[in-house]
């Protein structure tokens, strides 16, 4: 473990965050804001990241020193299940580019960011970082999971054939400010926020809830996740993959209601069993990390607090994304 540790000083560094418009690329923005080195962006419409010449020719030009790969397709379970094609090709395009394109541009260090997807549906709970490849995937997102797992085996290749430090991290489900709120496409946190804000403001009685309500999910705010991220990127250096959560799970249920008491809305909840569960269980083991030295701040309470306050400025603004 100890030999995991080197420091990398980001002083004066030229960070790309790619995805920097993503819920957790902002995020990563914003804690790297005190770091005293210079963030690079570049918007989809200037550089499609599925793009492997625009990828190579914009980081010769942009030369950073580090990258953090926040770019990536990303979905709740609905949209993983019904656009299998896009979350594997474009996640396997985005991921193969930069690295590439870093490693040809002798970039000293870049973090990679998986998902806890990438675990055996059934792996043992909680999940440890030796979990992965033990068994079969869940079946709504194998898509994206393979893709995932493909960019750990490229950053662990990188090292393992050319000396470079690339590492990866992997989140548990996310939420906070600059989430998508999109009703079919986006994660449970989210949509169970638009919809029983919108059950407020129609004085609805009963709202409808995929699946059993019984799968139990570990919650992280992005805020939070920043933090981590950052602190691996100048501190960690190892070939294995490091597991980000809280350590705290929650069934679909029980988020409802937490979700009910931020937004203020009273009323009963119905469980519509044609909508898939996926996943029983996805708790991550989070000792590694602790072990390196970072853990989670932010209660699912006060993270729920801070992103409804987020989307009801977002939401007066019109600035709400949805994909
Ligand atoms: N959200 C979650 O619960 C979890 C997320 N993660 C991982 O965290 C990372 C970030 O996720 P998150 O911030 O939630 O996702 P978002 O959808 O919020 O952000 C993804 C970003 O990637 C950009 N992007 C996607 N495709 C392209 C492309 N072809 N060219 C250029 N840019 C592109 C998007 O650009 P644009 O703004 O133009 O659409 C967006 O800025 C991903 O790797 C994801 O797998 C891991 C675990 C859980
Ligand atoms: C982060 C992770 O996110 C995805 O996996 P997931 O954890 O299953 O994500 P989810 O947030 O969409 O759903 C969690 C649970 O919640 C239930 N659920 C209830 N009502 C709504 C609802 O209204 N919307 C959604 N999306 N889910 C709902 C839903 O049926 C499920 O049981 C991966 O595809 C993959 O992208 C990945 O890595």
């Amino acid at each position: 473990m100890m030999s995991e540790l080197k420091p990398y000083d980001l002083t004066g560094k030229r960070v790309w965050v790619a995805g920097h418009r993503g819920m957790v690329g902002g995020a990563v923005v914003r804690r790297l804001q005190s770091e005293g080195c210079t963030v690079l962006t570049a918007g989809r419409n200037t550089l499609d990241l599925t793009r492997q010449a625009p990828v190579e020719e914009w980081v010769a030009v942009n030369k950073p020193d580090a990258v953090v790969v926040a770019a990536a397709k990303v979905g709740g379970i609905m949209a993983n299940n019904s656009y299998p094609a896009d979350f594997l090709y474009d996640n396997l395009m985005i991921e193969t580019n930069i690295i590439q394109a870093s490693f040809r541009n002798n970039v000293e260090k870049l973090l990679f960011l998986g998902s806890s997807c990438i675990y055996p549906k059934l792996a043992p709970q909680p999940m440890t970082e030796d979990a992965l490849l033990t068994g079969p995937l869940e079946p709504t997102n194998e898509w994206y999971a393979i893709a995932k797992i493909a960019g750990i085996k490229l950053c662990q290749a990188y090292r393992k054939q050319h000396g470079c430090d690339y590492i990866s991290a992997m989140p548990t489900n996310l939420y906070g400010i600059g989430d998508n709120f999109h009703p079919q496409g986006s994660h449970v946190l989210p949509a169970l926020m638009a919809r029983l804000h919108d059950a407020k403001r129609d004085k609805l009685n009963e709202v409808t809830i995929w699946g059993t309500g019984k799968p139990l999910r570990e919650f992280l705010y992005v805020d939070d996740l920043a933090d981590g991220l950052v602190f691996l990127l100048k501190n960690y250096s190892g070939y294995d993959h490091v597991n980000i959560g809280t350590g705290q799970e929650v069934s679909i249920r029980t988020l409802a209601e937490q979700v009910a008491a931020t937004v203020g809305w009273q009323g009963r909840f119905a469980f519509d069993a044609t909508k898939p569960d996926g996943s029983p269980r996805k708790l991550m083991d989070n000792s590694k990390l602790a072990k390196l030295g970072w853990t989670a701040k932010t209660s699912l309470a006060e993270g729920l607090r801070l992103t409804y306050e987020w989307f009801l400025e977002e939401g007066a603004k019109g600035g709400l994304r949805g994909i």
